[in-house]
């Protein structure tokens, strides 16, 4: 498997050679993060970060994420604009080397998250989930949490000037339901696999964060049916998932393993998210370190069937804690990370070797 790193572009804390620096990793995931969703890329961008990533030695072949307009979430006439675009992001993506293409089908928000460093006790940080802290507030304060949570760094599926229209956001979600958003989903999918194909490059859709209704909003990425409804609703190599460890486990019921096991033996998951999450009594979560028993998450297990299936896709290690003091995009330090992408390959060398 190819070990990558997430990389936010010129607005990263973390210079592209330090990448480089942890063992083993071959690539970064990329995006453009100033252009609003349901824009054409500009070929002259895209050509710059592939270029950037290859001068320091990284492979660009991952982008996370050409996030998807809510029009077309929303199934308006306006969509088809909006998919007219994506399809010209793709061909430019592949015409600079790109394979796979991330995105996600959630209304409105990205992940969401309560705390965005809480305390640990070990006296690192990392993003929490208290139920009662979102679920009952009014969305426009948990937006001002999150904002000021990031302490000004760009947090994608959170930009100021979309949530700015959130009243409006919400009018037109009222009554969607998770039938019609599925719906929506397959006229995207029915109108993009077939570029992705020309193209030679796999869609990956990623698992909702959290796994659940958040605010009234329909959620159809949570579960293995979800998921296997999805691939099986244009059954093509290219509509394929990113499988991610840490949104899927926050739903205690989901069966990560046997998820990562089924997914991968198909070759339909050619992305994949490894972290691992705590949980506590009410059923809240916090992130931990990838380190197998600090955390609900099998990695080890998991790290095992993607052995055992010859796993050849592209991963990434996840949010890590923010650790030894460093300061960046919550979730995305560099030095947890590091520990987490070392602890996992070294799993995968004493399997390598026992084969
Ligand atoms: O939590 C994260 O940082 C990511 O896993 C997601 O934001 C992910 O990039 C998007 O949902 C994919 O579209
Ligand atoms: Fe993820």
């Amino acid at each position: 498997m190819k070990m990558t790193f997430r990389w936010y572009g010129r607005d990263d804390h973390i210079p592209l050679p330090y990448f480089k620096q942890v063992p083993g990793a071959t690539g970064v995931v990329g995006g453009i993060f100033h252009i609003p969703a349901g824009e054409d890329w500009p070929e002259e961008d895209v050509k710059n970060l592939v270029e950037q990533a290859n001068a320091a030695g990284l492979e660009l072949e991952v982008i996370e994420s050409v996030n998807v307009h809510d029009d077309i979430k929303l199934g308006l006439p306006s969509r088809d604009r909006y998919i007219e675009n994506y399809k010209s992001t793709m061909r430019t993506l592949s015409k600079y080397g790109i394979k796979v293409i991330c995105y996600n089908f959630m209304p409105i928000f990205d992940w969401t998250r309560s705390d965005l460093a809480m305390p640990l006790e070990d006296g690192s940080n990392a993003l929490a989930y208290e139920r009662d802290k979102v679920e009952g507030i009014d969305p426009n304060e948990l937006i001002k949490n999150i904002l000021e949570g990031s302490k000004g760094h760009a947090m994608p599926g959170w930009e100021p000037e979309r949530l700015a229209g959130i009243k409006k956001l919400f009018e037109q979600y009222e009554g969607m339901t998770e039938e019609r958003l599925f719906d929506n989903l397959v006229y995207f999918l029915e109108q993009i696999i077939p570029v992705a194909k020309e193209c030679n490059i796999r869609m990956a859709i990623h698992p909702d964060d959290p796994p659940w209704s958040v605010f009234g909003l329909p959620r159809i990425v949570k579960n293995d049916a979800d998921l296997e409804r999805i691939i099986k609703a244009v059954d093509e190599p290219e509509n394929g998932l990113t499988l991610c460890s840490g949104s899927l486990g926050a739903n205690l019921d989901n069966d990560l393993v046997a998820i990562f096991d089924k997914y991968t033996a198909m070759d339909r998951a050619p992305f994949l998210h490894i972290r691992n999450v705590k949980h506590n009594e009410k059923g809240d979560f916090h992130e931990v370190a990838h380190k197998d028993e600090t955390g609900s998450v099998d990695v080890k297990g998991i790290i095992k069937v993607l052995h055992k299936n010859n796993y050849k896709g592209y991963w990434r290690p996840d949010h890590g804690r923010m650790i030894w003091g460093e300061e960046g995009r919550p979730g995305y330090g560099l030095y947890d990370r590091a520990l987490g992408a070392s602890y996992i390959q070294g799993i995968w060398d004493i399997l390598e070797e026992e084969r």
